[in-house]
Formats: C-alpha cells, sequence, structure tokens
C-alpha cells in the first residue's frame, strides 16, 4: 500500500481529561474509498477521537493527517474547506428553518465564509445562490427528502434529520466524512436507507467515510475494516468477522479484562 492511498491517519492520538485518559495512543488509518467502523463499548473513546479529529478538541499529544498534510489541531471551518466533515450522534439541524435551508446554508461561500452571511450581499452572489439552492434541492432529492423540503428541520422524524445531517456533508465537495452513531434513533427502514445513502456516496461520489456506530448488522453491512477501540486504545482492527470472533473483543464488550 502507497501512503498516498491513506486519506486519513492518526498516529499517537491522545487526549487526557485532568487525570482520565480518554485516548491513549491511538493509531489507524483510512484509505481512500474505504468506509471504516470505529467501535468499541461505550466511554471506550470514540467520540473523544472523533472530536479531535474534526477540530473540536484538541489532542494532548499525537498527530492527525488528512491527504498527507498534518491538520492537528486545525479548527473545524478550516478543516471543513479541505474537505474533512463530521456529523453528530445528535443530529444538529437548524429546528427553525427548512430542511432545504439546512442544506444551503452549509454550503461554502467563495471567501469561506457561510453563504448565509452573504446572502444579502447583492447581485454578485445572487447567481451562486441559485446555483446553492439547486444544489440543495438536489440533494435532498437523493436523499428522498423533496417532500419534507419546505417542513421545518425541527418537525423532521429522527430519521430524516440523520440523511438531512447527512445532505449537509453533500453540500461541501467532501473528501471525508465522520459519521457519529448514523443509526442512532433511527427505525429499521429508515436505518436501511441510512446504509444505503452512505453506500451510494461511497459506490457513486467516491466519499470516504470512517463510523462509529452501536448497530454491529450496519457496520459488518458497511465496513471492510473495523477498528475496535476500548479504555481509549486500539484493541483490535480487522474485518467485522476477525473482529466478531476475537475473544478479547468479546471481553472487552462483555465485561472481561482488557488484554
Ligand atoms: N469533556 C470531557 N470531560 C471529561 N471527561 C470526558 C469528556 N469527554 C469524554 N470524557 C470521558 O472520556 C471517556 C471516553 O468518552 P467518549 O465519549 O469518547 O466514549 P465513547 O466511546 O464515544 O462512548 P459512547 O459509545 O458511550 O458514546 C469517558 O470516560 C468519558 O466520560
Amino acid at each position: 500500500m502507497t501512503s498516498s492511498e491513506i486519506v486519513l491517519s492518526v498516529a499517537g492520538l491522545t487526549k487526557s481529561f485532568g487525570g482520565l485518559h480518554a485516548v491513549r495512543g491511538v493509531d489507524f488509518h483510512v484509505n481512500k474509498g474505504a468506509i471504516v467502523g470505529l467501535i468499541g463499548p461505550n466511554g471506550a473513546g470514540k467520540t473523544t477521537t472523533f472530536n479531535m479529529i474534526a477540530g473540536e478538541l484538541p489532542p494532548t499529544a499525537g498527530k492527525i493527517t488528512l491527504l498527507g498534510e498534518d491538520i492537528t489541531g486545525q479548527r473545524t471551518d478550516v478543516l471543513y474547506h479541505k474537505g474533512l466533515m463530521r456529523t453528530f450522534q445528535l443530529s444538529h439541524e437548524y429546528a427553525r428553518m427548512t430542511a432545504l435551508e439546512n442544506l444551503a446554508v452549509a454550503a461554502p461561500s467563495q471567501t469561506g465564509e457561510s453563504i448565509w452571511s452573504s446572502w444579502f450581499a447583492g447581485k454578485s452572489v445572487q447567481k451562486r445562490e441559485a446555483a446553492v439552492i439547486e444544489l440543495a434541492r438536489d440533494t435532498l432529492e437523493f436523499l428522498g427528502l423533496t417532500h419534507v423540503g419546505d417542513e421545518l428541520a425541527g418537525n423532521l422524524s429522527g430519521g430524516q434529520k440523520k440523511l438531512l445531517e447527512i445532505g449537509r456533508t453533500m453540500m461541501n465537495d467532501s473528501k471525508v466524512v465522520l459519521l457519529d452513531e448514523p443509526g442512532a434513533g433511527v427505525n429499521p427502514t429508515l436505518m436501511r436507507k441510512v446504509a444505503e445513502m452512505i453506500e451510494q456516496l461511497n459506490a457513486e461520489r467516491g466519499y470516504t467515510f470512517c463510523i462509529i456506530e452501536h448497530d454491529m448488522d450496519m457496520i459488518a453491512r458497511l465496513c471492510g475494516k473495523v477498528v475496535v477501540l476500548a479504555e481509549g486504545q486500539v484493541l483490535m482492527e480487522g474485518t467485522m468477522d476477525q473482529v466478531r470472533s476475537d475473544e478479547r473483543v468479546i471481553d472487552a464488550y462483555f465485561g472481561g479484562e482488557v488484554a
């Protein structure tokens, strides 16, 4: 494998909160076009790892590399423009904007500001505004949400909010998308839809994903490689079949000592 195939890597990633070592020397990488699962029991350090990669928490130690560039400690908005996006366990929609508006405001403007700030800036941006709205409509269609485009986002179901959150990543030229529990709080039908969207974005648009998810069926369906965290460390990585039959993983999930 050449290093150019790696889009995202973390090395020695560490986060301490006072005396609590939430993440301790984590190493893993994500290849271009892959869907990698990040799993582990509650409190294993998965979300803290995402928060560091996405620029929301400064690491205590370690290095994060995106497309060969050291991005350790860079801000979320800077990373956004480099094509690194994340979604949240609890959806982050603007409840009092429509679904369409939620997508439109996720589009970056040419100046690097949110499109919202240039919304009233005059004719020079009107063409771009129209292009953003068109992209937002196309995105709604892709997600199967056209019928709720004018609905306030706060009124959407949990699953629809998850789809909208994924849709926000489509308003940017995303290279790597970090999905934090895309299946949480979603009914089984919409869960399949969310999984289909992820597969489609991966196959048709070349998105690379790293996914935190407690639903093992979803992980098994989507992920070629799975990284297992326990007590802030990488316990193992491998295919879902390898992970399922590994005694250390079973122990970590069901209460045994972590090796
Ligand atoms: N801001 C914080 N301050 C103090 N401790 C924190 C903070 N954020 C996380 N922790 C602790 O760090 C550890 C790892 O938490 P984290 O949320 O990363 O785990 P997780 O694997 O994502 O868990 P879950 O599956 O329950 O979401 C936990 O012990 C948690 O209580």
